[in-house]
């Protein structure tokens, strides 16, 4: 049994509060943090104990609800909704979630509970429809055969309520006896990669091996990937497609190499007011994450920011839980190595 999807859930509401799995101490511990204010949950959003677009949309919904149960005052309440809606900036999903329950915050703080379950439950059978449009899609391209996966970052049950969206693409060609081996970038400089998506991919008993973000292009082009499946941010208009630090460089590599480079999202996450990716806003985090002590001269300076965004004519297929779109049809899949 995979304890991730069938038994442990990422975020939930106990009655008094959230219950989150602290990614910050996977994979070495299975813990929790139980979040009962604002400035908790703000915190935990900003140290990534909680992240990934979709169950960030979660988070920000169930958030709220621990906004208006902290005070009655109009003014103090809104802008502790407004903390949370900004805790991070680039996924859409945050400020979408905590947006989505908003019209029912004057009935209270159940009826926000009950529309924040609500979102958390669609998210998991939307994953569910994601896992199988997307391995349907691709196995049509690829010829129906066990196939050689490269994933960026972690877009699995973690990052969502459940199951994954990347990785539900995954789980769900696992499911049909369609995995030879999954390369999990190990997604620099706060290892989603090879911290949760191995962890997630190892309970699931699904053969992966680990690589470095600079081996990706590498693996790609020497014809060891069929098909590379990510998550995603923020998704624009056009289809630019904003996701974890490293996306773009994977993007290239698929289309020199002419293999699918394909996109796992809810509609969620697509931001219609985002006319294109350079309105998406990238989040730039601290130094201290890539200066580790011994990792750089003391007074270094770094560049740290978390994503990019991939022009949407490197997207080959836009998965969502209605089904495929081809945003771009002028990347040829090579779908008989
Ligand atoms: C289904 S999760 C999609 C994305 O949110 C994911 O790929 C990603 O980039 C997460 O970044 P993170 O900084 O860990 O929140």
């Amino acid at each position: 049994m995979d304890i991730v999807t069938d038994d442990v859930r990422t975020v939930e509401w106990t009655g008094d509060g959230l219950r989150l799995i602290d990614q910050t101490v996977l994979p070495d511990r299975l813990e929790y943090l139980d979040v009962r204010t604002v400035d908790a949950l703000v915190d935990a959003i900003g140290r990534l104990v909680v992240r990934g677009a979709p169950a960030l949309g979660v988070t920000g919904a169930f958030g709220v609800a621990i906004a208006l149960r902290e005070t009655a005052d109009p003014a103090a309440r809104d802008a502790a909704i407004a903390r949370i809606r900004a805790a991070r900036p680039t996924a859409v999903n945050l400020a979408a979630g905590v947006d989505r329950v908003l019209p029912f915050a004057d009935r209270g703080a159940d009826a926000v509970l009950a529309e924040a379950q609500a979102l958390l439950d669609e998210d998991v059978r939307g994953n569910r429809a994601i896992g199988a449009h997307g391995a349907d899609w691709i196995l049509a391209r690829t010829g129906d055969r066990p196939l050689r996966v490269l994933t960026h970052c972690n877009a699995g049950a973690l990052a969502t309520a459940g199951w994954g969206t990347a990785l539900g693409v995954v789980r769900e060609l696992h499911t049909r006896g369609r995995i030879d081996m999954v390369y999990a970038d190990e997604t620099r400089p706060l290892l989603q990669g090879s911290r949760l998506t191995a962890w997630e991919l190892q309970r699931a008993g699904i053969p992966y091996l680990v690589q470095t973000d600079a081996a990706a292009a590498s693996t790609i082009m020497r014809g060891l990937a069929d098909v590379a499946v990510i998550g995603a941010d923020r998704i624009a208009a056009n289809g630019d497609t904003a996701n974890k630090i490293g996306s773009l460089a994977v993007a290239l590599a698929c289309a020199a190499a002419g293999i699918p480079f394909v996109v796992a999202a809810p509609w969620s996450t697509v931001d219609l007011a985002a006319a294109t990716g350079a309105a998406v806003p990238i989040e730039l985090r601290a130094e201290a994450e890539i200066l580790a002590p011994g990792a750089a001269p003391a007074g270094a300076r770094a560049f740290n920011p978390a994503f990019d965004v991939t022009p949407a004519r490197l997207v080959s297929a836009l998965v969502t839980e209605t089904g495929v779109l081809e945003i771009s049809r002028g990347i040829t899949p090579a779908t008989s190595r």
